[in-house]
């Protein structure tokens, strides 16, 4: 069995970040950028009004001081004389400012009388003048190489003119559930029978991390049929065997891959839950068995293929690890470096969590509280409520 640690850098070894796509704006949250974004245009591209007024020069803009209208300026279609001492453009918000032009005076503070306004107003502080370029210039990298992108970046690049942009490829992460066992939610259950929950869960979350879930379906206890699941997953980045990783008779899901040509890289994790974790590859496809049981299978993809998958779609995000307060008191642990299911509450620096009452591996109601994970070392001692442990946020 190796460590946690071990198997982790086993794994990211074997990873290296994939090759790159262009997506449309319109696409692109939760992706990641794989190279500098530059404005092709500088914005905004002219001075523009913020208000709706009457474009003046400054020198005239004294209280009592009467100027004629010369033209106007509405947004889209800008004046094309100039602002001599004296008069002034009727301005819309967005408006070009035109030449000669260095003050917008507001319309509640003039009167109008035909041509002529009267700025019947002191006037003081902002000139009211948008300057060009005050959001970016044209060339200056708007999205860094490697940013994770969200709701706002499709509109930085639209302002910067430009409707597509280089991302990451999100990996391509094929997975299947194993057991004669499983039938899907909402089929009827026979003596024996369970149903598919795994694949929920572990879809969200390859989702969440940037990488593109196939699911491929259940596959029964046959080693043939298993064999056509991993040949069906050969054009995936990662094929992801869910179940029948264990050394039970009808465990036959490393058969399968050997008998495809699959490699071991290896085969346990002195992980709790998770020992039957495994890892190769198949030509190209790496490949991650998971167990079976739900609260392993989420925690394994939590520990290991949440890495993977940020890797190989360069997201430099890992799990971090920090520091909560127990609110219950813990048993020792034993030889396997442990993963308790718990609910992690307050902010960063006074956090404290709640273990679930029931850690048995097979359930899936801890989780609905449960937002984290408690590391709990090799051999660690037990420990009181008020102790210090260290945490993983799974969502
Ligand atoms: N003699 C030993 N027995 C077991 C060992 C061991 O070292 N020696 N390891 C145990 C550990 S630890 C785990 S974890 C389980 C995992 O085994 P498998 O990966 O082979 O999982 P299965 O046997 O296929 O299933 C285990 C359990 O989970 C249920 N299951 C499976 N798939 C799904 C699914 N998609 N959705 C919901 N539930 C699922 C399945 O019905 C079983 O109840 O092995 C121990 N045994
Ligand atoms: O290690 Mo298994 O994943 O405990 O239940």
């Amino acid at each position: 069995m190796i460590t946690v640690d071990d198997a982790i850098s086993r794994i990211l070894n074997r990873a290296a970040p994939l090759g790159t796509e262009q997506v449309s704006i319109s696409a692109l949250v939760g992706r990641i950028a794989a190279t500098d974004v530059k404005a092709e245009i500088t914005q905004p591209p002219y001075a523009a009004s913020a208000m709706d007024g009457y474009a003046v020069r400054q020198a005239d803009v004294l209280k009592g001081a009467k100027l004629r209208i010369i033209g106007e300026a509405p947004a889209g279609t800008p004046f094309d004389g100039e602002v001599k001492p004296g008069s002034a453009v009727r301005i819309y918000t967005g408006g070009v400012v035109p030449a000669g032009a260095d003050y917008v005076v507001i319309q509640e503070d003039v009167s109008r009388d035909g041509d002529i306004i009267c700025i019947e107003a002191e006037q003081s502080g902002s000139s009211n003048i948008r300057a060009a370029g005050i959001d970016f210039l044209k060339g200056d990298v708007i999205v860094k190489a490697g940013t994770s992108l969200h709701e706002i970046h499709g509109s930085i690049c639209a302002a910067a003119n430009i409707p597509k942009i280089e991302v990451m490829r999100r990996p391509k992460v094929a997975f299947f559930a194993n057991g004669d066992e499983l039938v899907e939610p909402g089929e009827d259950l026979s003596p024996g029978q369970i149903v598919n929950s795994n694949r929920y869960a572990l879809s969200a979350m390859i989702k969440a991390w940037g990488g593109e879930p196939i699911y491929l379906g259940r596959a029964p206890d046959d080693v043939t049929v298993l064999c056509q699941y991993f040949e069906q997953g050969q054009d995936a980045d990662v094929i992801v065997p869910i179940g029948g990783a264990s050394v039970g008779d009808y465990d036959y899901v490393k058969m399968a891959f050997s008998d495809v040509g699959g490699e071991i890289d290896f085969t346990k994790i002195a992980v709790k839950p998770g020992k039957p974790t495994w890892f190769g590859n198949i030509d190209k496809t790496l490949v991650l068995g998971l167990p079976g049981n739900p609260a392993s299978a989420i925690v394994t993809a939590a520990l290991f293929l949440q890495p993977l998958v940020r890797k190989l779609g360069a997201d430099v995000t890992r799990p971090v690890r920090e520091i909560a307060e127990l609110a219950e008191p813990i048993r020792a642990n034993g030889r396997r470096e442990l993963y308790l299911r718990g609910q992690i509450i307050g902010e960063t620096g006074r956090l404290k969590v709640v273990p679930a009452v029931n850690q048995d591996s097979s359930l899936l109601s801890p989780f609905g509280n449960a937002n984290g994970l408690i590391r709990r070392e090799v051999e660690a001692p037990a420990l009181n409520a008020g102790d210090e442990v260290e945490v993983i946020r799974l969502r």
